[in-house]
């Protein structure tokens, strides 16, 4: 492991899921810093991870690394406060949605490197998707260290930056979009006279093995698909009406909505 220290700016949500996963993963917790906007949330990262919550301009100050994790709406006024301060030997890794690499390299210093990066909240498990794309002045080694504090969180992936609003629209989102199918589906047992907890149970556990048969079967999801549905059976009956409610149409249209979603909040905080 390097001997990089990490400030997570802005440790909400996706920040905390960074700290937790890099000390699950024996990343020294002497090499973290946190910041965050409210007291009351620093002292909390304080107690649960006993990681030191500085300022931000400290965290600029003693880090090599900044991983940016606040909502892509606030980082214009985060960047006003830390941009011009921060030295080209720091590295910039954005967790933002949306905002390209050159938002960043407008507000900081030229020739500070930058790597934007997606992940999703599975890091919380350490089964996260995280695709990670070079911007202005990235090297590979900047790549490789950005690859060495995701790796430990899940599976990570290089990417264009030209194809990280469709990832956020894949698996950045991906998460809730399961989560929603698992609810309804709950819902479902319960209209079929389950009790709540045992439909739960169900679909918990085939969503596991089916996502596990899909990772690790190396079939094709329709061959999986055709080997449960028999002919004349239940499953294309469901199947059928998933298709004259247009479920995949729907899918279609709800990732482009993201994707467009991604855009446009680049456009807004331009
Ligand atoms: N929630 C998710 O599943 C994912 C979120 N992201 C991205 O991660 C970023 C963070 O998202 P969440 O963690 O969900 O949001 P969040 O709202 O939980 O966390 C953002 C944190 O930043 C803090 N903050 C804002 N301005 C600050 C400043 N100037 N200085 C210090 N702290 C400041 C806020 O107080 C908050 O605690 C967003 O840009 C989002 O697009 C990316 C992938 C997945
Ligand atoms: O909903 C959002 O904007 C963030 C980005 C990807 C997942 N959550």
């Amino acid at each position: 492991m390097n001997d990089k220290t990490v400030a997570v700016i802005g440790a909400g949500k996706i920040g905390e899921l960074m700290l937790s996963g890099l000390l699950r993963a024996g990343w020294p917790v002497d090499r973290l810093l946190a910041t965050s906007r409210r007291p009351e949330r620093a002292e909390e990262l304080r107690q649960r991870y006993g990681v030191r919550v500085v300022d931000n301009l400290t965290a600029v100050a003693e880090a090599d690394v900044l991983a940016i994790s606040v909502k892509p709406q606030d980082a214009a006024t985060l960047l006003a406060d830390i941009g011009p301060k921060v030295p080209r030997d720091k590295l910039v890794i954005s967790l933002c949605a949306g905002l390209p690499t050159s938002f960043f390299a407008k507000r900081l210093q030229d020739g500070v490197p930058i790597v934007r990066v997606m992940t999703n909240t599975p890091a919380l498990v350490d089964e996260a998707m995280t695709a990670i794309s070079a911007g202005p002045h990235a090297t590979a080694a900047h790549l490789s260290l950005a690859e060495e504090m995701f790796k430990p969180l899940g599976v990570t992936l290089r990417v264009p930056e030209s194809q990280q609003d469709a990832v956020t629209a894949l698996s950045g989102s991906g998460p809730a979009y399961f989560y929603l199918l698992v609810e309804a589906m709950v819902d479902a047992g319960i209209l079929l006279g389950l009790p709540r907890q045992v439909a739960h149970d169900l679909i918990v556990q085939t969503a596991i093995g089916s996502a596990v048969m899909l990772r690790d079967s190396g079939e094709h999801p329709v061959k999986l698909r055709e080997a449960v549905t028999s002919p004349a059976g239940t499953t294309i009956s469901a199947i059928r009406e998933l298709e004259n409610h247009g479920v995949r149409a729907a899918l279609l249209a709800a990732l482009e909505a993201a994707r467009d979603r991604a855009r446009e909040l680049a456009e807004q905080n331009a």
